[in-house]
């Protein structure tokens, strides 16, 4: 997975996952306006094997963390950003700067499928569990960005057992997808949240506590 090489930088003119406008209006009698980008709505899944009592998180390289970091060492970088020309990045950093953790997740963007067979989809080509429909529970849904995309991110719960597992996962090689799947024992797992060496999505922090508060208390005890 960190073997990225061959960086260019250049600018987005027209793009299948993001469209940026200007929303232009009066406010309270003042004129505004406020500049966003639209984007697919998404669901993630926190998942919990219960035959090893972990979590399943992925790792994945994400471009945009990566180049935040490689902002902060080359402040110059995203400079010259309106030409229509490739910027190749002489010496880059490890491309493991831009690998963060994550809980399983995809964009809804397949019409006519519901928010649970999405999600049950990225289950199994993402972790390699099979998961049915109606044993996700749904936790809650949130805006995941208000800033700037304002999409809404709906969160699930699903509990795996080591039989559920029919496959590697690492998500859909044709699609470029390159997925590590990674398991947090849950002993470790408060830990894991807060430790920030360890760059992460706040869906995980907020999904491993609200593991804390609603099923940690129910599991047998060991
Ligand atoms: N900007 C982009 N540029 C190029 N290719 C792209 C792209 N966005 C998506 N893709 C392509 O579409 C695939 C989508 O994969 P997923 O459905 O697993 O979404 P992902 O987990 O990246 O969602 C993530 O994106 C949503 C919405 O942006 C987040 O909210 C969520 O937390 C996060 O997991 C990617 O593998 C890639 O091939
Ligand atoms: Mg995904």
């Amino acid at each position: 997975m960190e073997a990225i090489e061959e960086l260019a930088l250049k600018p987005c003119t027209s793009s299948l996952y993001l469209r940026p406008f200007r929303l232009c209006y009066r406010q309270n009698g003042t004129k505004k306006f406020w500049d966003f980008m639209r984007t697919h709505d998404s669901v993630s899944i926190l998942i919990f094997n219960t035959s090893r009592q972990c979590f399943v998180v992925v790792k994945q390289f994400r471009p945009a963390v990566y180049m935040c970091e490689v902002e902060r060492h080359h402040p110059q970088v995203f400079q010259n950003q309106d030409k229509e020309s490739f910027s190749h990045l002489k010496d880059p950093l490890p491309a493991l700067e831009g690998v963060t953790y994550e809980l399983c997740a995809g964009i809804v963007d397949k019409p006519g499928l519901s928010l649970e067979e999405i999600a049950c989809g990225e289950v199994l080509e993402e972790c390699g569990y099979r998961v049915p429909v109606t044993e996700l529970k749904r936790i809650t849904s949130y805006r995941s960005g208000v800033g700037v995309t304002g999409s809404r991110q709906t969160l699930f719960y699903a509990e795996v057992t080591d039989q559920m597992r029919t496959s590697e996962g690492g998500g859909q090689p044709e699609e470029g997808e390159l997925i590590e799947v990674v398991e947090i024992p849950l002993e470790d797992s408060m830990k894991f949240a807060y430790d920030e060496t360890l760059p992460k999505t706040m869906g995980v922090i907020f999904s491993f506590m609200w593991f804390q508060n609603n099923i940690a208390p129910k599991l047998p005890k060991k």
